[in-house]
Parts: C-alpha cells; sequence; structure tokens
C-alpha cells in the first residue's frame, strides 16, 4: 500500500514557544488514523501544523511526495489537505450552499454528495451558517473538506459538544467516507472507543511526544491499556 503522509522529526509550537517534540507517524493511503491523548497534550497542535496553521521549528512533513513545511495553510488544500478545524470555521454570514460552492474543486465529492450525505443539511440549503444548530455546522464543516476533494481528511474532535443523536449521524458519515469511499483520514478525538472502531492505526500523544503508536485493533481489544495512555482511573 502506498504511503500518503509521512511526518518526520516534527517540532513545532506557536511563535517560539514548542508544544510538539521529534513527532514521527505514516499513513498509508485509505487508512484512518486516531490520534488521541489527554487535554493539551498537542493533538490540536499537531493537526494545525499538518494543515499549516502553526510554526514548524523542525522536521519534515511530505504528503504524496510533496514537502508541506514552505507552503501557506490556504495552499495547502491544493495539495491534498482537508481541515476541519475544532471551532469548525464555517462562513456563517454565508448559506449552506454558498459555503460549499464558494470552495468546491473538481471531484467525487460535490454539493450533491455532500447533500445526500447530510439530508439535513439539503433541507437547511438557503439558510446562513449562523441559523444552524451546532450538529449542522459540523456537518457543514466537514462537507466544505470534502467538496475541496482532499486526499487527507483531517478532523479535529468532530464529535465534541454534540447530541447523542447527531454523534450517531456523523459517525456513520465519517464511516462511509473513510471506510466505504477509502478517504484517508486522521481524527482527533475525546471519545477513543467511538473512533478507534473505524480507525486501522492509532497513535497517542504525551506532553507534545508520541507515547504510542500501534494498531487500532489491539487499543479496541485492550481498552485498560488505553485508559492507562490516556491516564485515566477507574
Ligand atoms: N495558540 C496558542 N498559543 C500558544 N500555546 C498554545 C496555543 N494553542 C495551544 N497552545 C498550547 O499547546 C499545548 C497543546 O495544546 P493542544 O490544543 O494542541 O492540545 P490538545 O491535545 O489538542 O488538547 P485538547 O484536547 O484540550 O484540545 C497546550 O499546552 C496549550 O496551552
Amino acid at each position: 500500500m502506498a504511503e500518503l503522509l509521512k511526518v518526520e522529526a516534527l517540532s513545532a509550537g506557536y511563535g517560539e514557544a514548542v508544544v510538539l517534540n521529534n513527532i514521527s507517524l505514516s499513513l498509508d493511503e485509505g487508512k484512518t488514523l486516531a490520534l488521541l491523548g489527554r487535554n493539551g497534550t498537542g493533538k490540536t497542535t499537531l493537526i494545525n501544523t499538518l494543515a499549516g496553521a502553526t510554526r514548524q521549528h523542525a522536521g519534515s512533513i511530505t504528503l504524496g511526495g510533496t514537502l508541506l513545511h514552505k507552503l501557506p495553510s490556504h495552499e495547502r488544500a491544493g495539495v491534498g489537505i482537508g481541515w476541519v478545524p475544532q471551532e469548525r470555521n464555517i462562513f456563517k454570514s454565508l448559506t449552506v450552499d454558498e459555503n460549499l460552492t464558494a470552495v468546491a474543486r473538481a471531484g467525487a465529492w460535490t454539493p450533491a454528495r455532500v447533500y445526500e450525505m447530510f439530508p439535513r443539511l439539503a433541507e437547511r440549503k438557503t439558510n446562513l451558517g449562523t441559523q444552524l444548530s451546532g450538529g449542522e455546522q459540523q456537518m457543514l464543516a466537514v462537507g466544505r473538506a470534502l467538496v475541496l476533494n482532499p486526499k487527507l481528511l483531517l478532523l479535529d474532535e468532530p464529535l465534541e459538544g454534540l447530541a447523542p443523536i447527531i454523534v450517531e449521524e456523523l459517525l456513520k458519515a465519517i464511516r462511509r467516507i473513510t471506510r466505504d469511499e477509502g478517504l484517508s483520514a486522521i481524527i482527533v478525538e475525546q471519545h477513543p472507543q467511538a473512533i478507534l472502531a473505524i480507525s486501522d492505526s492509532a497513535v497517542v500523544l504525551d506532553r507534545g511526544t508520541v507515547v504510542h503508536a500501534g494498531t487500532a485493533q489491539e487499543l479496541r481489544e485492550q481498552p485498560a491499556l488505553v485508559d492507562r495512555l490516556l491516564g485515566v482511573s477507574r
């Protein structure tokens, strides 16, 4: 299987502050990686660094053979990064449809396919971003990343703060995007088992470094190991 993403000896942070130290990981095409860790361990910083929104101090990131570190954030969509940030970042003053058509690029994922996957969004095509619930905003944020037709989808806590019924809908959609459609993804999540269920591999961060890397299956089968790695006491 071809390697899509390779991160080598990456250090990054904000200004002079270094948050990530010596991170290395890789992801093959069509695979999903669960990025786990306690609060404040650097998961969002790693996603933001892949998306070009932090300061990279050392190391390299290669996506499909292209070195990313010289590319600013707005050019990374063009080489295949589809980023759904924690704060969702939809255009709140545009309608749902305008949000999708404003960024759509040629490829298999069209606004029509996004509406087919998220019927709630189809019903709200002409509503402004400000008129959407949190769950609908998250669906729109995922849809916006999809219509970029990325090589790699970055999802930063896509289920956070959402009602259980919406969590179920989003999990179903994420499973379809990754498992059925084969889009490569990195997913940060606080609910590890929900994401491990649809991931191939897992990386656990602590204090800005990788403390565990392996298959998702081994963590699915060893909840006690997950608890230990995430510092959960039962
Ligand atoms: N904009 C910023 N400027 C300076 N430091 C930051 C900034 N954002 C995050 N940090 C610091 O970077 C470290 C890692 O934070 P990060 O948000 O990446 O962790 P996280 O694992 O995603 O946590 P959470 O699950 O709470 O989102 C923390 O110590 C945090 O204080």
